[in-house]
């Protein structure tokens, strides 16, 4: 399997860096011992998070210039379109090179355990979600409270949850829907970088309809997984697929919600 990725020298330097790499290859999530990976953990970061942007939105006390917000919010998308670029990459090489069908990527087999490249991904997946919060604050600091709206504050607390399930059950499909949610990340901050930069992209509908085929991609992964779970020998982490199902279910819901209220009006409006 390895003989195949050797053949171009870009393929194989990221291949040693994202996938070989001691870090990497041999990454462990243990559950009270990784960082991020107790349940104390999870509830405070969560828990801090709703209060902080709830005490904000009420007491909204930072005061930035616009040019210096703008500034830091440009670099902070920046930031997000290069990590979610290196995620995708790391993500798909680990797929290629340490999954030995597609198969075994949707249903890993039972009781795998939560370590090696694909986990290591799935983690670093999990710390950029808490980094996103970052957005939120950007967002009460702007001043346009009125941005902030359910399904924002809604996505980013439960996403956070959902990756920790995800890793604490070994989840299979996890890296798939990983990489996919990484390559619409790349172009959804790339839409709010030139936001931030003062541009108004023609294109805002196509992230959303990115995003709903995503949701709409992770439902084929799953009923794929939940079939092969049921027909066959089991497939691990099948509880990490059920918060994920629901989970995703909901955002479909709210995102079908915010496209035709995007949208539609504006068509009927022309
Ligand atoms: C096209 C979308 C990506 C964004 O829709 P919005 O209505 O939020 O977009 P908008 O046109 O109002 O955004 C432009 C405004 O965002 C500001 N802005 C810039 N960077 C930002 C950032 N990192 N986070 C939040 N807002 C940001 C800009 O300065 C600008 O402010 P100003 O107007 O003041 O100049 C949409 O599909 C969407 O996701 N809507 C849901 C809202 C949301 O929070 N999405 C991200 C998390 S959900 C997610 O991530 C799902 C997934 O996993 O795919």
């Amino acid at each position: 399997m390895n003989d195949t990725v050797h053949v171009n020298p870009l393929f194989s330097s990221l291949q040693q860096l994202l996938v070989e790499h001691p870090s990497v290859l041999h990454f462990s999530w243990t559950q009270g011992q990784t960082l991020g990976s107790s349940p104390l953990f999870l509830t405070f970061t969560v828990a801090s998070y709703l209060s902080l942007t709830l005490f904000l939105f009420h007491n909204p006390i930072f005061s930035v210039a616009p040019s210096l917000l703008r500034r830091i919010t440009a670099f902070h998308n920046f930031i997000l379109i290069i990590i979610s670029l290196i995620m995708a990459v790391g993500g798909t090489l680990s797929i290629f090179t340490q999954a030995p069908s597609l198969h075994y990527i949707i249903c890993f087999p039972t009781n795998t355990p939560p370590k090696g490249p694909l986990f290591f991904w799935s983690y670093m997946f999990y710390l950029s979600k808490i980094y996103e919060y970052a957005d939120t604050l950007l967002i009460i600091m702007s001043k346009s409270i009125k941005r902030l709206s359910f399904l924002h504050v809604y996505h980013h607390a439960t996403v956070v949850i959902m990756c920790y399930v995800g890793l604490h059950t070994a989840q299979s499909s996890f890296p798939l829907v990983l990489v996919t949610n990484c390559l619409v990340h790349v172009f959804m901050y790339w839409y709010y970088l030139l936001c931030s930069l003062g541009l108004r992209p023609k294109w805002k509908r196509l992230v959303t309809d990115c995003q709903i085929l995503q949701f709409m991609a992770s439902f084929v992964m799953m009923a794929w997984m939940f079939y092969s779970h049921f027909t066959g020998s089991g497939c691990s982490g099948i509880w990490g697929s059920c918060f994920s199902a629901a989970f995703i279910s909901t955002l479909l819901v709210l995102f079908v919600d915010f496209h035709s209220k995007s949208y539609s009006a504006k068509i009927k409006g022309n």
